[in-house]
């Protein structure tokens, strides 16, 4: 069973589309690998995937081994470093997104063919050893959700289960949506990790500023009231879906703060040479360590970590 040898699943949910699930999964995924441990993501949103182009690995093509499907590789694992102490972890892709004709369709098959394609992909996918496996889901309580549950629950050991981190906006609306989930998880018996309280505020690429530009701190009020984990706040940042959206480095004007140091400007060149040099790992370290949301998502990271670790 393709499920047997990873430790800790953990499912990342919305009620609501657009809030930015799919690049706090790809945050997560890095932070978890750039702390050492080995990692999968499976991309669930049939109807929308978006994950192999926020790790610039549209283009890839997925094999069939006969353990399965084998993921498409990020980066492999490296050993310790100065910058990196517990070594990088590998970092593995599956998404519906290798197997459509035409990168970019949308999928629009019926609740039962999703249901199918759902269980194969938890059941047919080689992913060998993983410290986590990442799944990111399409947004709602639909029947991929309930789909994806079952099989969970029937598929995978109890411990092996983590539980899900439930991403929201500030507004009101999203939150609202994002109860239904919540309480989708509670009918479900998967346990939450907890909140994150994605676009909360808006960082002014000219001076690193953060304004509230909607309400803010809905996620917080509801992470209180259903009595689970706040993880925290992410900022909108531009460069951050600059970065995202293309693969690219972001580019911040000379003189950002950018990790509480100078941002030095953005060296072309050298990125070229890498690319071509096929050194991803290397790539993909600089693009993400450059990003000023780093340090957020390292902390939420963490508070993950320690909420799977503390309910082993
Ligand atoms: N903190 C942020 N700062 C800037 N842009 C962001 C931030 N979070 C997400 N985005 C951008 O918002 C858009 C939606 O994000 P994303 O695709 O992750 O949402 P989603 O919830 O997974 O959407 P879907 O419902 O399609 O699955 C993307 O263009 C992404 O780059
Ligand atoms: S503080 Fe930042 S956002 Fe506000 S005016 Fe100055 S540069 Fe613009």
């Amino acid at each position: 069973m393709s499920l047997a040898k990873i430790k800790h699943i953990v499912l990342v949910l919305s009620g609501k589309g657009g809030v930015g699930k799919s690049s706090i999964t790809t945050q997560l995924a890095l932070s978890l690998s750039l702390a050492g441990h080995s990692v999968g993501v499976l991309d669930v949103d049939l109807t929308g995937p978006s994950i192999p182009r926020m790790f610039g690995i549209e283009s890839e093509k997925v094999t069939q081994a006969p353990g399965g499907w084998l993921p498409i590789t990020v980066h492999p694992s490296s050993p310790p470093s100065d910058s990196h102490p517990s070594g990088v972890g590998s970092l593995r892709v599956m998404s519906l997104g290798f197997l459509l004709p035409n990168r970019g369709d949308a999928v629009v098959w019926r609740g039962p063919k999703k249901t199918a394609m759902v269980r194969q992909f938890l059941s047919d996918v080689f992913w060998d050893d993983l410290d986590y496996l990442l799944i990111d889901t399409p947004p709602g309580t639909s029947d991929e959700h309930i789909s994806l549950a079952e099989t969970l629950l029937r598929q995978a050991r109890p411990e092996q289960v983590s539980g899900a981190v439930v991403v929201t906006t500030p507004q009101a609306v999203a939150t609202a949506d994002v109860r239904k989930e919540l309480n989708f998880c509670v009918k479900t018996g998967i346990k939450v990790l907890g909140v994150v309280e994605n676009m909360a505020g808006y960082v002014c690429p000219n001076c690193s500023e953060c304004t509230n530009i909607f309400s803010s701190g809905g996620g917080e009020v509801m992470a209180g009231e259903f009595g689970v984990k706040f993880l925290g706040r992410v900022p909108i940042d531009p460069q951050f879906l600059v970065l995202i959206e293309t693969g690219k480095r972001p580019r911040y004007p000379k003189g950002t703060k950018v990790n509480g140091e100078e941002f030095q400007g953005v060296e072309t060149e050298r990125e070229g040479e890498e690319e071509k040099a096929g050194n991803k790992e290397g790539l993909l370290v600089n693009k993400y360590g450059d990003c000023s949301l780093a340090p957020i998502f390292k902390g939420i990271t963490s508070d993950v970590v320690a909420a799977v670790e503390g309910g082993r």
